[in-house]
């Protein structure tokens, strides 16, 4: 399987594919790479997501993330950006990762992908995001008659986050990579899981 993971992931032997495609033959290039977190925090089956106010991804339901600044490893990036974007601080592990580009942008994107199970803290509506928590039961037959939560919004998410966050939701880490277009359609992916070794 390695020979089939798209540049800007890192190669491993053990992952199996969970969906790829697109039109374009070639992953895009890309001259740099940075790096940005993503935290979930998911409790008695339901997902906190942020409806985000501003810069990129606005309007769009999301986790709680953004750039890694100099200086700070990835994790405590998401811990910070998950206390200044939802006010609350959380335990995360990390579970998978995203990379992307973006026609005409010149650098690649990173995305470190972190969940929680745990907070502390009281959640707040911040100038960037305004938290909101949905139902994360996937199936119907599982579904209330009258939930408490509404379903994902995944019309309202990046068009990327149906084909992995089902699998953070199960627990399952994985990692892909999408070439979106100028229309922010998404031109190539791939997406696979990492089976957890047995002795994790
Ligand atoms: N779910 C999802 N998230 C994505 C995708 N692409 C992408 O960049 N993201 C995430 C990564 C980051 O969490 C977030 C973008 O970070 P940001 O622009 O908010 O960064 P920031 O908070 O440091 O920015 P700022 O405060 O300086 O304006 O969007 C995607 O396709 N799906």
């Amino acid at each position: 399987m390695t020979q089939s993971i798209p540049p800007g992931l890192q190669e491993s032997s053990d992952v199996i594919e969970t969906a790829s495609g697109g039109t374009s033959q070639e992953w895009m290039p890309f001259e740099q790479v940075k790096l940005y977190t993503n935290a979930f925090v998911l409790q008695d089956n339901k997902i906190l997501l942020g409806y985000k106010k501003r810069g990129l991804g606005k309007d769009l339901y999301n986790g709680f993330g953004g750039k890694v600044e100099p200086g700070e490893t990835s994790a405590e990036a998401a811990v910070r950006e998950l206390q200044e974007e939802a006010g609350i601080t959380a335990t995360l592990r990390h579970c998978g990762v995203l990379f992307f580009t973006v026609t005409d942008i010149p650098y690649a994107f990173h995305v470190d992908v972190y969940i929680a199970s745990e907070y502390s803290g009281t959640i707040i509506e911040t100038e960037e995001m305004r938290p909101q928590w949905f139902s994360a039961t996937q199936s119907t037959s599982e579904m209330d008659v009258t939930p408490e939560f509404l379903p994902i919004p995944y019309e309202t998410m990046w068009t990327d986050d149906p084909f992995w966050l089902p699998l953070l939701i199960q627990g399952r880490p994985f990692v892909g990579r999408v070439d979106f277009g100028s229309d922010n359609c998404m031109q190539k992916w791939w997406f696979a899981e990492i089976p957890s070794s047995p002795d994790a």
